[in-house]
């Protein structure tokens, strides 16, 4: 998979390069490459951004700079891609979505600043390229770069010979709809906590249920929203008893 991404700020992406997506990019089952929006601006003062039409608060990115960065990271490669577009506005960004991600031969990144970019470029490329306006929270932030990362390292995990163990994005939070249970590790007591005795029992059938029991009860607590989205046959009778 290659990942573009454009930026104002280049050393926010800094993290790309290290540990696992590190790892991924040196053996090759990633290529990232991070672009300084302006490198295509023609003014001394290489302006990006302008006041809003309207009034308003804030300034807007300007349409001329990013459709000429972006005509030309899209011609640098033949691969189709999907432009990603972070917003405040957006859609959710789930799972769901970064296994749909981690299919796509090529991403490529607009990060905004300021109040965002001006919305003719999202138009733009959706009459010839599929476009995502996507949000990471409900929370603002104040540019688009922090949400690359987090996309980036959900969709990258995913990647086949990423993960060291395949088993853990397989197995992983939302992978079946619910919130993971607790995790332990020795010691076996820490500060007078003890590891759930049937965690030690060897009893896998055991193991199975009370982490599947755990799962449930935690995402009810934390998650309700995700308990009523499962599929109707989605719990079991042992499930429903809980
Ligand atoms: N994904 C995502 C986001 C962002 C986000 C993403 C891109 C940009 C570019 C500019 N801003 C600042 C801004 C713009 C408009 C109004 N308010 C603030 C951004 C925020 N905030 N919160 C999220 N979950």
């Amino acid at each position: 998979m290659r990942i573009d991404v454009v930026t104002i700020f280049p050393g926010y992406l800094a993290p790309l390069r290290e540990a696992l997506l590190g790892r991924a990019v040196g053996t090759g089952l990633l290529d990232i490459a991070v672009h300084d929006l302006r490198d295509w601006t023609h003014d001394v003062h290489q302006a990006v951004d302008d006041a809003p039409y309207g009034g308003g608060p804030g300034m807007v990115m300007r349409p001329h700079v990013w459709g000429e960065a972006l005509d030309d990271v899209l011609a640098a490669d033949p691969r189709p891609a999907r432009l990603v577009v972070p917003t405040p506005a957006g859609r959710p960004f789930t799972q769901a979505a970064a296994h749909a991600y981690a299919a796509q031969e090529r991403l490529v990144f607009a990060c905004g600043r300021y109040e965002g970019i001006d919305q003719r470029v999202v138009d733009h490329y959706a009459a010839s390229m599929p476009v995502d306006e996507i949000s990471i929270g409900d929370y603002v932030l104040v540019g688009g770069e922090v949400a690359v990362l987090v996309v980036v390292e959900a969709v990258a995990r995913l990647l086949p010979g990423v993960l060291g163990n395949p088993r853990s994005a397989a197995e992983d939070s939302f992978s079946d709809g619910l919130l993971e249970g607790p995790a332990y590790t020795r010691p076996e007591v820490w500060r007078g906590h003890a590891v759930p005795e049937v965690l030690r029992s060897g009893n896998h059938g055991a193991i199975a249920r009370w982490r599947r029991d755990r799962a449930l009860e935690r995402t009810a607590e934390r998650r309700p929203d995700l308990i009523a989205a499962l599929p109707p046959d989605a719990l079991d009778e042992a499930d429903r008893a809980l």
